[in-house]
């Protein structure tokens, strides 16, 4: 009951939720179906008393004719509530099924980005959203049934009671085995459901893999497709094997209930015919306590499949349940202060930073330096050195693990989320393709922004160059950008970036990262990326991580990283004469590359 308890609650309490009015026609509807079933059950003695009473021919058959109508317009009353319940249902699942997805995409929505660096909740999120939502709208159908079938048990054992007291224990007798070998089964396949769901889950991995477009070009090139194959085949064939240990121990399970089932019919039969013998009750009551008892012990048998369908519930609502308290309790720790608009001054105070869950060197150690309105940084280093944490730090997606972070001297931590990424644009480096069309993928980057004849639209499309990818397209600004769906279209990485920087552009922050926004981009595309950078510059605060050192020679400062800490700090100029780690590196791209042509940025050179 205990574990029951753990599927019930939750899932009645969405219920509740979703379809307040449908789950209150299934009450109402059930309560008066058991009513007409107990009172069908009362009026069958007198129908066959009748009916044995009858001396043939049309005459008594007339007599008898009420009684049989009578217990017809139950039945069908009974019918007619059964039909209500059966609509009512038709609109609690899909009621029940958004609710739980929006409950969950709010959820994921409302964390911080830290979290999804969180192995485990990243983990138990995903299996929120893969089964947690399908299993509980599954356990709010299996509540409805639940509460069919305990009616019906309820209906039999009120009328046995009624026609004769004695009949009850002996119901109790009739459904004790059934009950006792459902509840084994249902045992047998609790215990072995951790390992149902490991496997499972195993198996769905190679599945997607299999079947996943990002995935099929590498899988191919690499070819990797008997690697996928194998590991595929040997997760199904472990699935395979303990479905079937498990299946066989419930069949001896529920076989030996059947024995004890049939043992219990034969004492049924016995108690009745004791009764009837020393004429406790007549034959008409006898023969309706057989057709109740069979009654109630269907519906039992319906209760306890039933209570097995929750059975299996229970781990994957419980785990929904908790991705949704853990979701909110990561929701909780926000501040509630309105970001400064247009920050004069952004200062980092002895940051440092570990994603969760990881050990060794911290992602960034130590980091201090201000930035101050209208200026243009660059984060440069290494791969790994942490450039992009940095980035993500400043702009408060990020939470500090020390140290602290703060605009106009007021921290982040105290700084509504909202309002704080309301002041930035972010062009990250592997720019999410939106499955939208392209004209979507560019007003995504603010999309509440009036823009009544596209301007700005047209505007960012023209300075990133993602207007000539768009005039190509076969519906131009409508074209679906996705060939998982039919009639969709697909970019190139570059022309995807393109879209990306057109993005930033459109979203018009005070505040503006850009990660490697050049990197997949051709010359021309990438000329006229820093021309707009140059135009965004005059009366905008940027931060820039590069990794091509000749396009931030005039930025306002140059901070090297090293391992998560910032190991040179100053202009390019500074930098060389200090003959350090920037200028090694500088003077290796300059011999390896030749220096892409300048491109003036804040007035200088970039
Ligand atoms: N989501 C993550 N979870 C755990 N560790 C991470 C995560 N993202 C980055 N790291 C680690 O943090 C460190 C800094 O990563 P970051 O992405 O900031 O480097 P970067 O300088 O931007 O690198 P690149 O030049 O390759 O883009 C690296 O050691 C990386 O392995």
């Amino acid at each position: 009951m205990r574990r029951l308890n753990q599927a019930i609650r939750p899932a009645a309490a969405l219920l509740r939720r979703a379809a307040p009015r449908a789950i209150l026609v299934v009450v109402v509807a059930q309560l008066l179906a058991g009513a007409a079933a107990t009172w069908a059950f009362l009026l069958t003695p007198e129908v066959l008393n009748q009916l044995f009473g009858a001396q043939g021919g049309i005459a008594s058959l007339r007599l008898v004719l009420p009684a049989i109508a009578l217990l017809l317009l139950v039945y069908l009353v009974r019918m007619a509530l059964d039909a209500v319940t059966a609509m009512a249902k038709a609109h609690m699942g899909p009621k029940v099924h958004r609710a739980a997805e929006e409950a969950l995409c709010q959820a994921a929505v409302g964390v911080d980005l830290a979290s999804f660096d969180d192995a485990d909740f990243y983990d138990q999120m995903h299996r929120a959203q893969m089964r947690g939502v399908m299993h509980m709208e599954g356990a709010t159908n299996s509540l409805v049934e639940a509460l069919s079938a305990s009616l019906a048990v309820l209906s039999a054992s009120i009328a046995l009671c009624w026609l004769h007291p004695l009949l009850l224990p002996i119901l109790v007798l009739a459904l004790l085995p059934e009950g006792w070998a459902a509840l084994t089964a249902a045992q047998v396949q609790y215990a072995g459901m951790s390992v149902t769901i490991d496997l499972s889950r195993q198996l769905e991995m190679m599945a997607e893999l299999a079947t996943n477009r990002d995935a099929a070009a590498e899988i191919r090139a690499n070819q990797a497709q008997p690697y996928v194959l194998a590991e595929h085949h040997r997760s199904a064939l472990a699935l395979q094997q303990h479905l079937v240990a498990l299946g066989l121990r419930e069949v001896r399970a529920t076989t030996l209930g059947r024995l004890l089932s049939s043992l219990g019919l034969v004492a049924t039969f016995a108690a009745l015919g004791f009764m009837l013998h020393w004429q406790w009750l007549d034959l008409a009551i006898a023969g309706t306590a057989v057709i109740a008892i069979r009654s109630a012990s269907l519906a039992l048998g319906r209760l306890m499949q039933v209570s097995h369908d929750l059975f299996e519930k229970t781990l994957y609502i419980s785990d929904y349940c908790e991705f949704i308290d853990k979701a909110a309790q990561r929701r909780l720790a926000v501040g509630k202060l309105a970001a400064p608009t247009n920050p004069q001054l952004v200062t980092l105070d002895r940051v440092t930073f570990r994603y969760p869950g990881t050990h060794g060197p911290a992602a960034l150690r130590d980091i201090s330096l201000q930035i101050k309105a209208g200026q243009t940084i660059a984060l440069v280093g290494e791969n790994g050195s942490g450039k992009t944490t940095l980035a993500k730090v400043i702009a408060g997606l990020l939470q500090p693990s020390g140290g602290s972070v703060s605009w106009d001297g007021v921290p982040l931590g105290q700084i509504d989320p909202g309002s704080l990424a309301d002041q930035v644009a972010m062009v990250l480096q592997d720019p999410i393709r939106w499955p939208r069309s392209a004209r979507d993928n560019i007003r995504l980057g603010r999309y509440d922004r009036a823009d009544p004849a596209d301007v700005a639209l047209l505007d960012a499309a023209q300075q990133s160059r993602a207007a000539e990818v768009i005039s190509q397209l076969p519906d131009g600004w409508e074209t679906l950008l996705s060939r998982e769906f039919s009639g969709g279209h697909d970019l190139s990485g570059g022309q995807w970036q393109r879209l990306a920087v057109a993005r930033g552009l459109y979203r018009d922050a005070p505040l503006v990262i850009w990660d490697e926004p050049t990197a997949p981009l051709d010359a021309k595309a990438e000329h006229a990326v820093y021309e707009s950078l140059r135009q965004l510059a005059h009366h905008r605060t940027m931060i820039l991580i590069t990794h091509r050192l000749a396009s931030v020679r005039n930025v306002d400062c140059i901070y090297f990283l090293e391992r998560g800490a910032v190991v040179e700090a100053g202009p390019h100029e500074a930098l060389m004469q200090q003959n350090g780690k920037y200028a090694e590196l500088y003077n290796l791209q300059s011999r390896l590359n030749g220096l892409v042509g300048d491109v003036q940025v804040a007035g200088g050179t970039l």
